[in-house]
This record gives C-alpha cells, sequence and structure tokens, in this order.
C-alpha cells in the first residue's frame, strides 16, 4: 500500500516535469509520439526514404513571436499571418519525390492465365512496358519480329549473352530466350513500369539476380480443377504436355511464398485480377521505401 503510494506520487512529479516541456516545444512531442509508436525501431531497408528526414524545428517561434491574425481575417491573410508567426514562407516543394518505375515480375503455372491479364493490364493501364523476350528459335507464321518476340540468329543471341546484354536467359527445348537489359532501361527512364512474363524456374532466377529490386506476383487459378478446366478449354495443348502442365503445376504452386503478391484469377474474374494487380502496383507506389533498381 505503501509502496503504491509512493509510486503514484512518483509518477505524479514525472507527469508535472515532462509535460509542460511537451506541450511547449512541438519537436520534443513529435519525438515522444515516435518513440511511443515505435517508429524510431523500424526501418525498411529497401531504398532511402521518399520523405524528407526531420523537422524544422520551433526556433523562429522562440526567437520572435508574432501573433496570429484574428479569425475575423481572410483565407490570404491568415496564411501571411501563419508564414509570419513561423517566421518563413510556406515551402511549395512537393512533400514526396515522384514514385520509381517499378519492375513487376508476373509468373504463375502455364493456363493460369498470365498472358490474358498482362493483356488487359496494358489495356487499362498506361506507362506499362511489357518487355519483348529476344528468342533464338525461328519465327512461327503470324509472328512479328519485336513485337511477339526479337527473333536473333543463335549467334547474334550467344554474342549477346557474351556482352551482358540479357538480365536472364534460358535454354528452352534447345532454343535460347533471353530477356533484353536495354529495353528494361529505355522504358524505365520513360518512367514507364515494367512487366516481365516468365514461368515459376524464371521467377526464380530474377529473383536471385533482382531480389527484393522488383515487385514478385504469383498468379494462380482458385483450384487445380479450374486450372484443368482452362487448359482443356484452351486446346492448344496434346493431351500429353496439358498432363505435364498440370503435374509441373502441383510442385510449382509450392514456390508461391517465395513471392511478394499471389493473385487468384478465377474463373470468368479477369478484370478482378487486373484490378488486384492494379492495386498492387498503386500501393508498391505508395511505399515510403521505394524499392529501387539498378541493371
Ligand atoms: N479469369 C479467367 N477466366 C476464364 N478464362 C481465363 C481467365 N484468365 C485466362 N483465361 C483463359 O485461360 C487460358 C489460359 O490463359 P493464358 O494463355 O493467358 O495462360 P498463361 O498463364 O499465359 O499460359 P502459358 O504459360 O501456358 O502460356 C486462355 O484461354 C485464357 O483466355
Amino acid at each position: 500500500m505503501l509502496l503504491r503510494r509512493v509510486y503514484a506520487s512518483l509518477a505524479r512529479s514525472q507527469r508535472q516535469s515532462v509535460l509542460p516541456r511537451l506541450v511547449l516545444d512541438p519537436s520534443a512531442r513529435l519525438s515522444a509520439a515516435r518513440t511511443q509508436l515505435g517508429f524510431s525501431k523500424h526501418r525498411e531497408s529497401l531504398g532511402p526514404p521518399l520523405m524528407a528526414s526531420g523537422c524544422r524545428s520551433d526556433e523562429a517561434l522562440r526567437r520572435r513571436y508574432i501573433p496570429l491574425p484574428p479569425d475575423s481575417v481572410d483565407k490570404d491573410q491568415m496564411l501571411r499571418g501563419l508564414e509570419a508567426t513561423l517566421g518563413s514562407p510556406f515551402s511549395s516543394d512537393p512533400y514526396t519525390s515522384p514514385a520509381k518505375p517499378l519492375i513487376i515480375v508476373i509468373s504463375g503455372p502455364s493456363g493460369v492465365g498470365k498472358d490474358a491479364v498482362i493483356k488487359r493490364l496494358q489495356e487499362v493501364r498506361e506507362g506499362i512496358h511489357f518487355v519483348v523476350t529476344a528468342t533464338s528459335r525461328a519465327k512461327r507464321p503470324g509472328e512479328i519480329d519485336g513485337k511477339d518476340y526479337y527473333f536473333v540468329s543463335k549467334e547474334e543471341f550467344l554474342s549477346m549473352i557474351e556482352r551482358d546484354e540479357l538480365l536472364e536467359y534460358a535454354l528452352v527445348y534447345g532454343e535460347y530466350k533471353g530477356i533484353p537489359k536495354q529495353q528494361i532501361r529505355d522504358f524505365m527512364a520513360k518512367g514507364h513500369d515494367i512487366v516481365l512474363r516468365v514461368d515459376v524456374q524464371g521467377a526464380a532466377t530474377l529473383r536471385s539476380i533482382l531480389g527484393n529490386s522488383a515487385v514478385f506476383i504469383f498468379l494462380v487459378a482458385e483450384s487445380e480443377q479450374a486450372l484443368a478446366e482452362r487448359l482443356v478449354s484452351r486446346k492448344t495443348e496434346t493431351n500429353d504436355m496439358m498432363l505435364v502442365r498440370i503435374a509441373t503445376a502441383r510442385v510449382e504452386v509450392k514456390c508461391v511464398k517465395d513471392f511478394d503478391y499471389v493473385v487468384v484469377n478465377a474463373e470468368g474474374r479477369l478484370d478482378a485480377s487486373v484490378k488486384l494487380v492494379e492495386s498492387i502496383i498503386d500501393a508498391e507506389k505508395a511505399r515510403v521505401c521505394q524499392r529501387s533498381v539498378s541493371l
């Protein structure tokens, strides 16, 4: 009982000594609030913060206090009065820098809808560049060079590897496929967000190259049943090929943990999936610690 009274009186005396300082000193209030919220303890290590660090102290207020104008003045006079009291004009510098362009890696099992989602995303959102892959395979009828792929000879492809011009490449069924770095650099310099479409293995390789500097989105169907139905309806694979794709998907879905986001592309809900991808991009652009990539 006695002990409790001693603690209560100690707490009272501490409150009395701390409170006036906090009320008079806004920077002390801010720092107390930051400590209470634990802000100073957590700091992500993805890049420099967007917001200017630190706040202007209230030195001006202490130096020479100019009283605020009465409530009756108009908006403009009130603004000038506030500036006078603060001791300097309001800054019109933006609080934040423009968001950096993103690299968005979209992956997922075969037949889940990667192409469909990316195609729709390009239709509904400006400033998206879907990277055209370079390949050493021959052009198929109807394919357009520079739109579907950059068709290059095997020798050209090998010299691109030699000159370190590819972000990632793979040899698939005897033909090379790779992502040209310069194309990414050029479009990022124009402020475009970059979309890369890769299979799950390709995503793992890109993660090892890009780490957290890119956003990795995993696309899934709502279930294995739904994925199988989609593949059967697409009618672009032989039965054997479908079997391989569905069996591979069983393994691939376990890789979801290596991605930043998962989007369920449910049957008949393509637009909802694209909206979710757009929300992810918007949220990424609002991050305080922006992802920063150098190629
Ligand atoms: N939400 C959806 N609802 C119904 N059908 C869809 C949906 N999304 C995509 N599809 C259809 O599913 C099929 C597979 O889609 P798509 O070709 O885009 O998959 P993919 O992941 O790019 O496949 P792959 O990796 O084999 O190229 C296509 O016929 C497409 O039109």
